[in-house]
């Protein structure tokens, strides 16, 4: 850089204009580009006053915020939505209906209420009946098409709520081919291919917006400044939070008290409320709908607009869907002009044919593969380079008490309630011909570290998958304080109190630390995604208290995760992410943490760590449920040891007495070497 500007006046230049900018926090330079850009976008129509320039920065408005909405499903919560412009036909047809000449039923008494209301018109024609004709207003239609849309999504997307990758693509594919079909297909309601015709424009105080576009361009504005906010609200959120976790990893996030059918279908059911809304606007314009308007491409659109832009990124998906918006109404114009102009320069018959504008969705290919191979975080990535660490927040100890108060309340109870904490009876898995666990009989105190240890693929894993909802269990029972949970998803365990860690650590790993250990805390916290758009008092309180919790809860590691609050887990040591899982379990206040292999790929000195701290979450009277394969850690740390052998209870005792048993050391060693022994 500094030869660059040493050797190049222009570059040198630019670095100083550059230089105070750079002193600007980014938050700041962030908050000042988004302000020049809606004081830019207010002005617009003052700047440019071209009827065509104005009409175009109109549709943009519509994609930016469809852009948006997807962005929702797929950039936060995952789903890769291919037929999303279903949503978008659902909430023009729903307004296009209501707002034109579509529908004349015969007049009767019945819509005189609505007439009343403003909703409907009693048309009159001499030599005919008179009919009702439907006025509803634009400003109703706005937010009840939006409803109406939600709705569809959740239709919609329950079907696919086992599908993920690919075959969720493919559904929503079938869904958004299957829409237009259907709108071709009953012109009784839609007019079919013909279009709906005559729908009517909105009106705002008297004003009629008729085919001006300056006050459209008006609307779509706003509605995007509205999407940008309830976009930011919600991913800073509860739910946000949620959404993320279950893009990053569905079954952890379950195992954390997520409960992802719900948030699926809210994520459905919220993308597709922002299309329901654009859909009405968009007609609205219009004033006219055709099947066309809503296929295939227009979906893949949209898709591209969100991935160039920054998946998960609301900023980064306006700016996608701005950029080539532009691209496909101006540039791709201008271009071909500019051919054109050559052509018969050059007396060349070719060039003067070529339209570009025709040519958009292969440059919209390009553009997509042009993003997978240069910038694959999009434009404006959702999350950027955590900056680096200084030496007091790396030395930083926070010690507070708030979540150890807390798990010994919870471990009181749980020490009060007679009988063991959690108890396993008969208990039997099979994965087709394979039996994984067989007959397991098993009881864990409250306050105690019982380890299960075992063999390679002797059934410790599958045991800890059974007894957290993730496998159903063939047979037998699992009952935490008594109560039968046999049988319970997964979030509704967690939510009972039963929290785990993953051998192969299954982290969020494109969240923060923070945020990983806010996830654990879903089934402790309550906010809805209204809640969170509407922040009042209440959430912002539950939100800061949680902040506050789960900075104790990584206080129980020491400094080791508490200055790294913000950083991406995948930046992390693999010592410090296993920790981060442990944090996390552990924030959802958990009666018994299951953690299976806690400290796999940690050094003897990290391993002496780890067995201290989980010695002090015992100190607190928390209960342990513990896979390990070194076999000092167990002996060390566990009240109770259980073999495995062949999915079979082979011994059980404290450490000393497992140690001595003979058929232990024989699973161990093998029937040979105890002889040789
Ligand atoms: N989803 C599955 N489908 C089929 N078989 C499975 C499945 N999960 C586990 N198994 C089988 O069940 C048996 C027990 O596996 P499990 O992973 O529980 O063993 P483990 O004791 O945890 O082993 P390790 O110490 O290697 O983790 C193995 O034979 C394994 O192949």
């Amino acid at each position: 850089m500094d030869m660059d500007a040493t050797t190049n006046p222009a570059a040198g230049l630019l670095a100083a204009l550059a230089a105070p900018l750079k002193r600007v926090p980014p938050k700041v330079r962030g908050r000042a580009a988004v302000a020049a850009f809606a004081a830019f976008a207010l002005l617009l129509p003052v700047i440019d006053g071209n009827a065509g320039d104005l009409d175009a920065a109109a549709n943009a408005t519509a994609f930016a915020a469809l852009a948006l909405g997807l962005n929702i499903v797929v950039g936060l919560a995952g789903l890769l939505d291919l037929g999303y412009a279903a949503f978008f036909a659902i909430g023009a047809y729903t307004y296009g209906i209501f707002a034109s000449w579509q529908l004349e039923p015969a007049w009767s008494s019945f819509w005189q209420p609505f007439a009343w209301l403003g909703l409907v018109e009693r048309f009159h024609v001499d030599g005919v009946p008179d009919v009702a004709h439907l006025t509803v207003s634009f400003w109703i239609m706005l937010p009840l098409s939006g409803l109406i849309a939600a709705f569809f999504g959740i239709l919609f997307g329950a079907p696919t709520l086992r599908l993920k990758g690919d075959y969720l693509a493919i559904v929503t594919l079938g869904f958004g081919e299957i829409v237009p079909v259907v709108v071709r297909n009953t012109p009784s309601l839609t007019n079919g291919a013909m279009g709906l015709n005559g729908v009517q424009a909105p009106s705002l105080f008297g004003y009629n917006f008729g085919v001006t576009s300056t006050p459209y361009y008006y609307v779509g504005v706003a509605l995007v400044a509205l999407f940008i906010f309830v976009s930011l609200r919600l991913t800073t959120s509860r739910i946000g939070r949620a959404w993320m976790a279950i893009r990053e990893d569905q079954i952890a996030a379950a195992a954390m008290g997520v409960n992802r059918v719900r948030l699926k279908l809210l994520a459905f059911a919220v993308g597709a409320g922002f299309a329901g809304m654009i859909g009405t606007f968009y007609v609205a314009k219009l004033q006219t709908a055709t099947p066309d308007m809503f296929m295939f491409p227009v979906s893949a659109m949209i898709l591209v607009m969100v991935v160039f832009g920054g998946m998960g990124s609301p900023y980064g998906v306006v700016a996608g869907a701005l950029i080539l918006q532009i691209l496909q109404s101006w540039v791709l114009q201008d271009v071909s002009g500019w051919l054109h102009d050559l052509g018969e320069l050059l007396d060349n018959d070719w060039l003067q044919t070529i339209d570009l504008t025709q040519a958009i969705e292969l440059i919209f290919g390009i553009v997509l593969v042009l993003t997978m191979l240069y910038r694959r975080q999009g434009l404006i990535p959702a999350r950027r380079a955590t900056r680096a660490l200084s030496l007091a927040e790396q030395t930083a100890n926070v010690e507070r008490g708030g979540i150890r108060r807390q798990l010994r309340v919870l471990a009181r109870e749980a020490a009060e309630t007679p009988g063991p904490l959690l108890e396993i009876r008969g208990l039997v898995k099979r994965y087709g011909g394979i039996i994984a666990v067989k007959e397991v009989d098993l009881k864990i105190a409250a306050g105690t570290i019982v380890a299960l240890i075992g063999p390679n693929g002797s059934g410790k894993t599958t045991m800890f998958n059974v007894i957290t909802g993730l496998d159903p269990a063939t047979g037998g029972k699992i009952l935490l304080q008594g109560r039968d949970v046999t049988g319970l998803p997964p979030h509704e365990l967690a939510r009972l109190g039963i929290a785990r860690t993953f051998q192969n650590l299954r982290l969020f790993n494109n969240m923060t630390v923070l945020e990983n250990v806010l996830v654990g805390m879903h089934s402790r916290t309550t906010t809805g995604a209204l809640g969170a758009v509407l922040r009042p008092p209440s959430v912002a309180v539950e939100e800061r208290e949680a902040r506050e919790r789960a900075i104790e809860v990584l206080s129980v590691f020491g400094n080791r995760l508490l200055p790294r609050l913000d950083q991406t887990v995948s930046e992390l040591s693999y010592a410090n992410r296993r920790r981060v899982e442990i944090a996390r379990a552990l924030a959802s206040q958990p009666k018994i943490l299951l953690l299976d292999e806690p400290a796999a790929g940690m050094n003897p000195g990290e391993t002496l760590e780890l067995a201290e701290q989980i010695r002090s979450l015992k100190d607190m009277g928390l209960t342990v449920f513990l896979i390990e394969h070194k076999l000092n850690v167990v002996n060390d740390l566990a009240d109770r040891i259980v073999v495995l052998d062949h999915g079979e209870k082979i011994a059980e005792g404290t450490p000393a007495e497992v140690h001595a048993d003979p058929q232990v050391l024989e699973a161990y060693l093998g029937r040979k070497a105890v002889a040789h022994a």
